[in-house]
C-alpha cells in the first residue's frame, strides 16, 4: 500500500518510523511519504491561509497550494506502473464517523492520499474539485475538536495498517480483538495468578478450553451491554444464541 500525507506539520508523523509501522514501511508492506503543504506556495511567507468570506473567527486554508499538492500527488495521466487514482481522505468534525468498517475497506485499497486541515479548516472548493477524479472522504474520530487533522491520520493510519498482511504477527489477535466480532474483549490477565490480593479468574487457568470460551464469551457481553449497548443492538439476531441471551 502507498500511502502520501499531505501537512504544515509533517514532524508529526516522526513516530510512523517506530513500531510496526516502522517495520512494514522497512519491508516495503507500506509505502509512505510525507510532503510540507509550503512547498506548493510560491511567496516568500509560503502562506497556506487567509480570512474567511463571509467572516467569522479563524482562518481558512487556501485552495492553490492544496490543489498544486493534489495535482503532483494525484496526478490525472496513468503512470508506468498503470497507478490509479489515489482515494483521498481528509480528517474533518463534520466527517463521516471513523469505523473498524472503513479500516477494513482502506486496507484494501492501493493508494490513500490523506490531507491534513489546519485553522478551521481548508476550502471547500479543493474537495469538491478534487471529487470530480477522485474518491474522497471526510473522516470524524468522534465527537470532539481537535487542532487539525495529523492526530486523525494518525490513528487512522495505525487502524488501516495493523490490518495488512504480515503486519500483526499473530494473525488471530485480529480475529480475537474488540470489534472484530461486534463485542468488546473480555478482560486480559497474565502472570502472576495473584498480585496485589487480586487473582486471576480460576477458569483461565483451568486447561479447559471450552469453559475458558464461555467465560470470555460471557464477560464480552456483559461488557459490552454495560459500556456500548448500542453494539448489542447492532448485532444480527442470529449471533446472539440462547444461552448469551441469558448472560
Ligand atoms: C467547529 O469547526 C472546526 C473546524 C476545524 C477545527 C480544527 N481542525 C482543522 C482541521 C481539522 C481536521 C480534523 C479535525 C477534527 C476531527 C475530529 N474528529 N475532531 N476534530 C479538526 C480540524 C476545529 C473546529
Amino acid at each position: 500500500m502507498r500511502v502520501d500525507i499531505v501537512s504544515i506539520f509533517p514532524e508529526y508523523f516522526a513516530p510512523l518510523d517506530l513500531s510496526l509501522i516502522g517495520k512494514a514501511r522497512a519491508n516495503g508492506t507500506l509505502r509512505l511519504a510525507v510532503h510540507d503543504l509550503r512547498t506548493w506556495t510560491h511567496d516568500v511567507h509560503r502562506t497556506v491561509d487567509d480570512t474567511p468570506y463571509g467572516g467569522g473567527p479563524g482562518m481558512v486554508m487556501r485552495p492553490e497550494p492544496w490543489g498544486e499538492a493534489l495535482d503532483a500527488l494525484a496526478p490525472d495521466e496513468l503512470s508506468p506502473d498503470g497507478h490509479t487514482l489515489p482515494r483521498l481522505l481528509v480528517p474533518s468534525p463534520a466527517g463521516d464517523r471513523f469505523t473498524q468498517a472503513m479500516a477494513h475497506e482502506l486496507a484494501a485499497e492501493s493508494h490513500l492520499l490523506f490531507a491534513c486541515g489546519r485553522y478551521e479548516g481548508i476550502d471547500q472548493r479543493v474537495l469538491d474539485h478534487a471529487a470530480t477524479r477522485m474518491r474522497v472522504n471526510e473522516v470524524s474520530l468522534g465527537d470532539y475538536v481537535l487542532f487539525g487533522g495529523e492526530v486523525a491520520v494518525l490513528v487512522i493510519l495505525e487502524a488501516v495498517t495493523r490490518l495488512l498482511p504480515g503486519v500483526l504477527g499473530n494473525a488471530g489477535s485480529l480475529e480475537e480483538e474488540s470489534h472484530a466480532h461486534g463485542l468488546l474483549e473480555a478482560p486480559m490477565y497474565t502472570k502472576p495468578a495473584s498480585w496485589r490480593g487480586h487473582e486471576v479468574p480460576e477458569v483461565l487457568r483451568s486447561g479447559d478450553h471450552g469453559g475458558i470460551a464461555r467465560w470470555r464469551r460471557d464477560e464480552s457481553l456483559l461488557r459490552t451491554a454495560a459500556r456500548r449497548p448500542d453494539l448489542i443492538a447492532a448485532l444480527p439476531p442470529e449471533s446472539l444464541d440462547k444461552r448469551d441471551r441469558a448472560a
